[in-house]
């Protein structure tokens, strides 16, 4: 017998509805879930979005400790919370979709990677044992097509999602069996050509906002 878990996104079908958006699943895993989304952003939010990020990106840091470091080259920023207008809707639709409330939402972080950048594998969650508010599940967003390179890498799934404009990839790492939180280990595979710009949502287990 396989015991499945209880997972955060009930994702039985092949969409998921927001209150202003019909989001096709396109591709997934179901143990430890993750999903391929179209459609998540329109075009012009994209475009809003890397617009808004500009002049605000710095070297990127990693970690609770913010440190800048080789495990991830390129540069990031975060909005403040509903800062503006496309903030707040694409944050409102975030949590619908993620399915936990905004009030447990991280700020909406912007990251860019240039040619030969690349975000090494790594948890999304912190894994010291004394996290009391840990997050978990994470929506990385793409907000253009990538000339070459730059796929989110599952290392222990050999699995990969390359980017598209407007879509995103989804997984949660909220198991009672931490083999499958585990298994949620992910890179940004160096840009080869062109240039990546992702949103990320983190969501945590207890209200963060
Ligand atoms: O750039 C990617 O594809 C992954 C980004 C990521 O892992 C993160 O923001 O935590
Ligand atoms: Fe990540």
């Amino acid at each position: 017998m396989t015991i499945q878990e209880q997972t955060i996104i009930h994702a039985a079908g092949n969409k998921i509805r927001t209150g202003d958006r019909e989001i096709p699943i396109v591709g997934r895993i179901d143990e430890p879930l993750i999903l391929i989304l179209d459609n998540v952003l329109s075009f012009e939010e994209c475009d809003a979005l890397i617009e808004l990020a500009g002049e605000r990106m710095r070297r990127a840091k990693v970690g609770q400790s913010r440190v800048v470091s080789d495990v991830r080259t390129g540069s990031s920023m975060f909005f403040e919370e509903s800062e503006n207008e496309w903030v707040r809707t694409i944050e409102t639709r975030v949590s619908e979709l993620m399915n936990v409330p905004l009030a447990h939402a991280e700020p909406l972080q912007i990251l860019h990677y240039g040619p030969g950048e690349q975000y090494q594998p790594h948890y999304d969650y912190f894994a010291s044992g004394d996290v009391v508010n840990n997050r978990i599940s994470t929506l990385v967003m793409y907000l253009n097509d990538v000339e070459e390179g730059g796929e989110t890498y599952f290392p222990s799934l050999r699995f990969g999602v390359a980017p598209k404009k407007g879509g995103a990839v989804y997984f949660e790492y909220f198991y009672g069996d931490k083999r499958l939180n585990e298994l949620t280990l992910h890179a940004g595979n160096p840009v080869t050509a062109g240039e990546k710009w992702v949103a990320t949502q983190w969501m945590r287990r207890q209200q963060y906002r």
